[in-house]
C-alpha cells in the first residue's frame, strides 16, 4: 500500500540524482541545484511532517486522494473489460465450456469489484451492497462475492465520530450526553450507530455519518457514470446504466438523515393502527443531515430463534405480524421499506400485553410504488388467492411477465404451478413440492432471468421483501398459513376499493363500492373466525366427531 509518507520519500529520491548531475555543469547551475536541493528537502520535510500529522489524525488515507480513487476505479474497469473481451471471444469446446469460462470470468471480475469497493469505501461499498442484493438480475458469482460487503463496513474511530457530532450539533458531546458507548451497535457503509444516554437520562441511538462520505459521494457517482458509459460503448449489450440513475437519485436521500427521520414518521403514522409495531421516535432537536438521534429500543433480530425461545416470543405471531406489516406497506400504501434485511427488523416481548412487538429500523430509503403497478399487483394476488386463472394470466401480463406468466406466479408464491392451480391457501408446501421447486429453480434459471429482466424494477424490491419474509419463515420454521393469505387479501380488497372510491362518479357508486368492500371484508372475517374455531381444541374435537359420524354413515 502506498502511503503519503513513502510517496514523499519516492519524490525526494527521484529529484536528488537529477539535481546532482546539474551541479557539475556550472557554478550558477550549482547554486540553482543547491536551491533546488534546499527546496526539495524543505518540501520533503514539510510533506513528511504533515504526513505524520495527518496520519495521527486519521486523515492520511490514500482513499481520500481523488487521483488514487479514480486510478483504482479506472484500472479495475479496464481489467474487467479486458478479461471479458479476451476470454469470451473465441471459446472452443461448445456451450458447456463457454459457460464454464464465463463463470470464471464473472468470478474474477466480481472479486476485482469487491477489492475496489473495499479500497475506495463509502459510496463504493454502498453501491457494491446494492449490486450484491440484485440476486434476481446479476449472475450469482457477483451477488455471492459482493454480499460480504455487508460485513465489511468501515468503523470510524470514536474521536472522529464525536467530532462530527460536535460540528453538526454545535456542542461538545459531553454537554449533550451523559454517556456515549465507544463501540458502535452497528456500522454500515455510510454511517454507524452508537448507544448513548442523554443528560435527562433517556437512552438513545445516535446514527453518525462517516466523515468524508458526503463530500466524496458526488465525485464517486460522477466517476462511476463515466466509467459505465465507457463500458456501454465497449459492450453495447451492457444493461446496467440504470444503476447510475438509481444511485444518483437515492444516495443524496440516504445521506440526508433528516429525510430518514421524516420517512420514519411517515411510516409510524401509516401503521399507527398496528399495536405490535414500534418505530423509534426521532429527537428532532438533536438531528441534522449527518446525525440522527432516536429513541433506543432493545430487541433481538427477527431471525434469532434462540432469542425468541428465551424470551417466550411466539414465532407464529411474529411471522403473521410481519406479513401484515409488509402487506400494508405494499398493497395499501405503496410505500415500501427498501432494505428488508433481518438486521433492520428487531423483535421483543411487550411485557404489558404479553405479545411480541416488531421494531422497524433504518428508514433511509423507501420505494414509492406507482399506483397502476400497485393496483395490478393487488389484483394479481387476489387472483392467486382466489384461484382465478384468467386473472393470474391477465395481471401477470400487465406486470410484464408476458407468456412466462405461469413461471411468474410460481416465483411470486414460491409454489409449484400445480399448487397455484389447486389454490395456494388450501394446502401448505409438502416435502415433495419443496424439492420440485428447488429443482425447477435450477432448470428454469435462464427463463427466470429473462422474466426478471422484463418486469418493472419496482417488482425486484417486492421479490426481495418476499425473500425476507420467506427467509424468516424458514428460520423460525413457520409457514405461510391461511391467515397470512387472509390478511394479504384484506389489504388488497381495501386498496382496490379505496382506488375505486376515489374515482367514484356518483354517491350511488361510492355507496355501492363501500357496501361490496364491507361484504368482502365480512366474508374474510367469517372465514378467519371459522379457521380459528377449527384450529381450537373444541373445533378439532368437533371435526373428529364429524369425521367419525360420516365414516360410520358410509359403512
Ligand atoms: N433506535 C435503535 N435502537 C436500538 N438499536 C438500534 C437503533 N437504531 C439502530 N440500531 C442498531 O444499529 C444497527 C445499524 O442501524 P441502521 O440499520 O439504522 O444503520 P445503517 O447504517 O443504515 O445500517 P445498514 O445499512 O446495514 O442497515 C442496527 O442493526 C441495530 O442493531
Amino acid at each position: 500500500m502506498v502511503t503519503r509518507t513513502n510517496l514523499t520519500i519516492q519524490v525526494t529520491i527521484r529529484i536528488v540524482p537529477r539535481v546532482a548531475a546539474g551541479e557539475l555543469c556550472s557554478q550558477r547551475a550549482g547554486k540553482m541545484v543547491i536551491g533546488f536541493y534546499r527546496l526539495a528537502s524543505l518540501t520533503s520535510v514539510t510533506l513528511l511532517s504533515s504526513g505524520v500529522l495527518l496520519h495521527k489524525s486519521q486523515y492520511l488515507d490514500p482513499s481520500d486522494f481523488g487521483v488514487v480513487r479514480i486510478g483504482r476505479a479506472v484500472i479495475t474497469t479496464a481489467a474487467i473489460s479486458i478479461d471479458y473481451l479476451t476470454h469470451l471471444r473465441h471459446v472452443p469446446g461448445g456451450p458447456e465450456k463457454y459457460e464454464d469460462i464465463k463463470s470464471q470470468v464473472h468470478m474474477r471480475s466480481a472479486q476485482r469489484l469487491l477489492d475496489l469497493c473495499c479500497a475506495n469505501r463509502g459510496t463504493f461499498i454502498k453501491v457494491g451492497q446494492h449490486l450484491g442484493a440484485l440476486e434476481y438480475l446479476l449472475p450469482p458469482e457477483y451477488t455471492r462475492t459482493l454480499s460480504v460487503l455487508h460485513s465489511q463496513a468501515p468503523v470510524t474511530p470514536l474521536i472522529d465520530v464525536l467530532q462530527v457530532v460536535k460540528e453538526e450539533l454545535g456542542e461538545k458531546s459531553s454537554h449533550l450526553f451523559l454517556h456515549f458507548d465507544e463501540t458502535p451497535l452497528g456500522a454500515a457503509s455510510l454511517a454507524q450507530v452508537h448507544r448513548a444516554v442523554l443528560r435527562d437520562g433517556r437512552t438513545v441511538a445516535v446514527k453518525v455519518q462517516h466523515p468524508k462520505v458526503q463530500s466524496q459521494s458526488k465525485k464517486d457517482i460522477f466517476l462511476m457514470e463515466i466509467l459505465l458509459r465507457v463500458v456501454k460503448v465497449v459492450f453495447p449489450q451492457f444493461e446496467f446504466m440504470w444503476l447510475v440513475d438509481e444511485a444518483k437519485k437515492n444516495l443524496p436521500l440516504e445521506l440526508n438523515f433528516l429525510n430518514e427521520g421524516h420517512n420514519a414518521e411517515r411510516m409510524a403514522t401509516m401503521v399507527r393502527a398496528f399495536p405490535f409495531l414500534r418505530i423509534p421516535k426521532i429527537h428532532w432537536d438533536l438531528s441534522t443531515e449527518k446525525v440522527l438521534v432516536m429513541e433506543y429500543v432493545e430487541g433481538g433480530q427477527v431471525n434469532n430463534k434462540d432469542y425468541m425461545e428465551k424470551n417466550k416470543i411466539d414465532v407464529n405471531q411474529v411471522s403473521q405480524a410481519l406479513g401484515k406489516l409488509y402487506s400494508e406497506m405494499i398493497f395499501v400504501h405503496g410505500f415500501v421499506h427498501c432494505d428488508p434485511h433481518p438486521g433492520n427488523v428487531l423483535v421483543r416481548k411487550n411485557l404489558e400485553t404479553n405479545s411480541p412487538e416488531i421494531i422497524l429500523l433504518d428508514h433511509g430509503l423507501y420505494q414509492v410504488l406507482t399506483e397502476s403497478f400497485r393496483l395490478d399487483y393487488c389484483h394479481l394476488w387476489q387472483a392467486l388467492i382466489d384461484v382465478n386463472m384468467e386473472g393470474i394470466r391477465k395481471y401477470s401480463q400487465r406486470l410484464g411477465a408476458g407468456e412466462l406468466y405461469p413461471l411468474f406466479a410460481c416465483v411470486l408464491t414460491a409454489r409449484s404451478w400445480n399448487s397455484v392451480n389447486r389454490g395456494i391457501k388450501q394446502n401448505s408446501v409438502t416435502k415433495e413440492e419443496a424439492l420440485e421447486i428447488r429443482n425447477n429453480a435450477a432448470t428454469y434459471l435462464p427463463q427466470i432471468s429473462q422474466l426478471l429482466s422484463q418486469v418493472p424494477r419496482q417488482m425486484l424490491l417486492l421479490l426481495k421483501t418476499n425473500d425476507l419474509l420467506r427467509g424468516i419463515e424458514t428460520t423460525l420454521q413457520t409457514s405461510a398459513s391461511s391467515s397470512s393469505f387472509l390478511s394479504m387479501s384484506r389489504c388488497c380488497v381495501r386498496a382496490i376499493s379505496r382506488y375505486h372510491k376515489e374515482h367514484a362518479v356518483s354517491v350511488w357508486s361510492y355507496a355501492h363500492i363501500s357496501i361490496s368492500e364491507s361484504f368482502y371484508l365480512g366474508q374474510l372475517y367469517l372465514y378467519e373466525l371459522f379457521l380459528r374455531v377449527r384450529s381450537s381444541r373444541v373445533g378439532r374435537w368437533l371435526h373428529h366427531i364429524l369425521d367419525w359420524v360420516s365414516m360410520h354413515q358410509h359403512c
